[in-house]
């Protein structure tokens, strides 16, 4: 199986001493991956050092085999993301904003606009303004803009942030029928654990800044009874007690 995503060591600490120390892990194809952690724990930096969104002291990361600092463009190529807050233009048309975001792309026809649309629910508002948008439209509008150019790895930062739970069935169904039907690779991240069982194979939990357990999801719950949600907490208060000591 190929590697689509390799970090290694990558480190950054911002200016009041917190942020990331030497996280390395990697996702291979047809992977959906879920990145657990509590708030703050460093989900959105790695994320957004994989998307150059900000720079790491030290480490690397390479996409599709390509680093993603001497060779961003390669990097990037097949990559879809959506990190924090989906970027939306309040005064144009949810399609206006589409239309926008696919001049970064060769291949994307006025079709393929209106089939992300139609993928996320929001065709029947495409030409209001995005101002009249609730906030769960505007994620989905993040999501569309994400899924444009047909990426074959996403980077999904709280895709559900904001929805309601058929929104949130909804991000969940298209992140599972592309996984399975058009083999796209996932980076996910999620505060609601439980989506991230139904969706994820494999998981990273992240605590502090550092990679404090991963593996398959099928190798990592020992009992029928385990769920992802109370093998997370376990990890949580284990490392609480571990740094107390
Ligand atoms: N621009 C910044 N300046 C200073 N500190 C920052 C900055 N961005 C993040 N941090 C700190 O770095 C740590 C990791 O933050 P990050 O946003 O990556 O965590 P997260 O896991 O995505 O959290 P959440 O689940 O709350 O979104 C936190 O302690 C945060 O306060």
């Amino acid at each position: 199986m190929k590697n689509v995503l390799e970090v290694k060591n990558l480190t950054k600490i911002y200016q009041n001493g917190r942020g990331i120390r030497d996280i390395s892990f990697d996702i291979l194809a047809g992977d959906v991956y879920g990145f657990l952690g509590p708030n703050g724990a460093g989900k959105t930096t790695v994320m957004k050092i994989i998307m150059g969104l900000c720079r790491a002291q030290k480490g690397e990361v390479k996409i599709f085999g390509h680093d993603s600092t001497t060779q961003p463009e390669r990097a990037w190529q097949h990559v879809g993301a959506m990190i924090e807050n989906a970027v939306v233009y309040e005064y144009m048309s949810g399609y206006k904003n589409l239309l926008l975001a696919s001049r970064f792309y060769k291949d994307v026809t006025p079709a393929r606009i209106d089939e992300v649309l139609e993928m996320v629910d929001l065709a029947p508002f495409k030409h209001e303004k995005a101002a009249g948008y609730s906030l769960g439209m505007k994620q989905r509008l993040g999501l569309a803009a994400a899924l444009l150019s047909k990426p074959k790895f996403m980077i999904l930062d709280e895709p559900t942030n904001g929805l309601d739970v058929e929104g949130t069935v909804k991000v969940r169904e298209i992140i599972i029928h592309l996984a399975r039907e058009h083999q796209v690779t996932f980076l996910l991240s999620s505060h609601l654990i439980h989506e991230m069982q139904m969706v994820c194979n494999k998981i990273g939990i992240i605590n502090n800044g550092q990679v404090i357990k991963e593996g398959l999801v099928a190798d990592l719950l020992h009992n029928e009874d385990e769920t992802l949600e109370s093998f997370f907490i376990k990890q949580i208060r284990e490392g609480r007690e571990e740094r107390a000591k």
